[in-house]
């Protein structure tokens, strides 16, 4: 079987885009086919697929990691999912998109876009470990979960080609792992472990998750812009007055063509 795809990416966390309206081209998109098309080597290469499905209020984004599992929000990709909606389904900005994690409202911000992540989820200290080295982390949910650790390098988490180690009680359906460090008031730099992708050049809700981390260690007053160095980019997070979370940051769509993947 044939059908369109698209690629696209925020700050190099890259994903595929299956344009599927009436549900009718992928139905159950199968952890097969995901894995198929995210594979670097045999597929078109991705960390997760965007399934564009349209709703009665709009259209929900299904995303799946590269491994084919299921995630409750991916920040990067819902700006890359809007440029698609924007530019190849001519919806407006400011648009709604549904997830699994309900309602984002996302709009334009010159060239580059601002997510309405909604209301971080403070969830208390945990323990992250890589190589024996063990680090104090903060468990923060945007819907899905999240381990901060505050580290001296960056350097010190290694390859990051294994999943850290983690508290299977505290996480028991896998945790995305971010290793920060400072660079200045309110700037810090990150490099993330994802829970279905391994290390990957972004991730969006992880940058959320360290801004609302390092503005609680900080004591920073509500609206403090954080920047987030990315090793894809930078992406700019706000915990607004009214308890959101504002990401803002690039979405750009790089190629569309037809696979049979
Ligand atoms: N890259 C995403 C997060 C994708 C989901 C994550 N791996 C999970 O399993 O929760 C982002 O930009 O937020």
């Amino acid at each position: 079987m044939s059908y369109p795809f698209l690629k696209g990416h925020g700050t190099e966390n890259d994903f595929v885009v299956l344009p599927d309206p009436d549900g009718t081209v992928h139905g159950d998109l199968s952890t097969e086919r995901v894995r198929a098309l995210c594979d670097r080597r045999a597929g078109l290469g991705a960390d997760g697929v965007l399934r564009a499905v349209r709703r009665a209020e709009g259209w929900f984004m299904d995303y799946r990691n590269a491994d084919g599992s299921v995630s409750e929000m991916c920040g990067n990709g819902v700006r890359v999912f809007a440029r698609y909606l924007h530019d190849h389904q001519g919806e407006p900005f400011p648009m709604r998109i549904e997830t699994r994690d309900g309602v984002k409202v996302l709009d334009l911000a010159g060239d580059e876009l601002t997510a309405d992540m909604g209301t971080p989820v403070v969830l208390g200290e945990t323990t992250v470990s890589v190589d024996g080295r063990s680090w104090a982390a903060q468990h923060v949910s945007m819907g899905n979960p999240h381990a901060v650790a505050f580290v001296d390098d960056l350097a010190d988490a290694g390859t990051l080609r294994e999943a850290p180690d983690h508290d299977p009680s505290v996480y028991p359906d896998g945790v995305n792992v971010e290793f920060v460090v400072r660079r200045g008031e309110h700037h810090v730099a990150m490099r993330v472990h994802e829970r279905g992708a391994g290390e990957t050049r972004s991730c969006g809700t992880g940058a959320c998750a360290v801004a609302v981390a390092a503005a609680l260690a900080d004591g920073a007053p509500r609206g403090t812009a954080y920047r987030v160095d990315v090793l894809g980019g930078t992406l700019t997070i706000v915990w607004t007055d009214d308890d959101r979370i504002l990401m803002t940051g690039p979405a750009v769509l790089v190629a569309d063509g037809v696979t049979d993947l």
